[in-house]
């Protein structure tokens, strides 16, 4: 069962066209479905929270979002085009999956920022360390952490590290599966304040913000996806 609400203010200076449209996707485990037939747009701007309980299929609908995952039923298009015609690595610069337990590679800080830019989808574009330097001092961190050791790094120091990767990417839609959920109260609410920062930098950019939080969930969207029994 999917419901979705929707804040009085996100009606007015639309985009014409949507970022991202999710047109009746379904997915099936070995179990039987998990959701039939959701319907919902992205526009430009949306800050959309995905809500629920566990085992609703939160994961399940950003992994396939992100194509990271088939579905049974249903398209998603992004940009006009459909999921399927898109070369996926480029699609998946533009529409990017956060993992709640991100994969960092073996090697310092700053070779993990580095690595993305060998992948050929991100050739266009150059590791800049000023903007990083910048944002590692909003959470109170000097240059001194781009040479810490990955295997040094608390949970914490590693989602940062995770996000400063994903958001000097610059994608348009950022699909975040409970990033703070293993964070303290302080690395939580910097690590939202990077993401509404990245947000409000590009008025074209949107973000779907999987949560278990109430009070997050009121303070990150204007919109929220519930998955789950009515
Ligand atoms: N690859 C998979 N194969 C089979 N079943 C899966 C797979 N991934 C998830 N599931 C099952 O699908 C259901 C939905 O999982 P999902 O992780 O999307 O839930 P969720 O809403 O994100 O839960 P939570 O809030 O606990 O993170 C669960 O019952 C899970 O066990």
């Amino acid at each position: 069962m999917v419901k979705e609400r929707l804040s009085s203010s996100v009606a007015f200076g639309r985009a014409i066209a949507p970022l991202l449209s999710i047109q009746r996707l379904s997915r099936r485990i070995q179990s039987g479905w998990i959701w039939q037939d959701i319907d919902f747009e992205v526009w430009a701007g949306d800050r959309i929270a995905v809500v629920g309980p566990s085992g609703g299929g939160k994961s399940l609908l950003l992994r396939a979002i992100a194509g990271l995952d088939s579905v049974q039923a249903g398209q998603i298009v992004f940009d006009g085009k459909p999921l399927t015609q898109w070369f996926l690595p480029r699609y998946r610069t533009q529409v990017l999956y956060l993992h709640q337990r991100p994969a960092l590679l073996e090697g310092t800080v700053e070779m993990n920022l580095r690595s993305v830019y060998q992948f050929a989808a991100h050739q266009d574009k150059t590791y800049d360390r000023q903007p990083i330097l910048n944002d590692l001092k909003q959470f109170g961190r000097t240059d001194a952490f781009l040479e810490r050791p990955i295997a040094a790094l608390s949970g914490g120091e590693a989602q940062i590290v995770a996000f400063l990767r994903a958001l000097q990417l610059a994608p348009d839609v950022l699909l975040l599966d409970e990033p703070t959920a293993s964070l303290d109260a302080e690395t939580a609410t910097q690590l939202e304040a990077l993401v509404e920062r990245w947000h409000a930098t590009n008025p074209h950019r949107a973000y779907l913000w999987v949560s278990h939080d109430p009070q997050q969930v009121a303070r990150i969207s204007d919109r929220q996806i519930y998955l789950g029994k009515p």
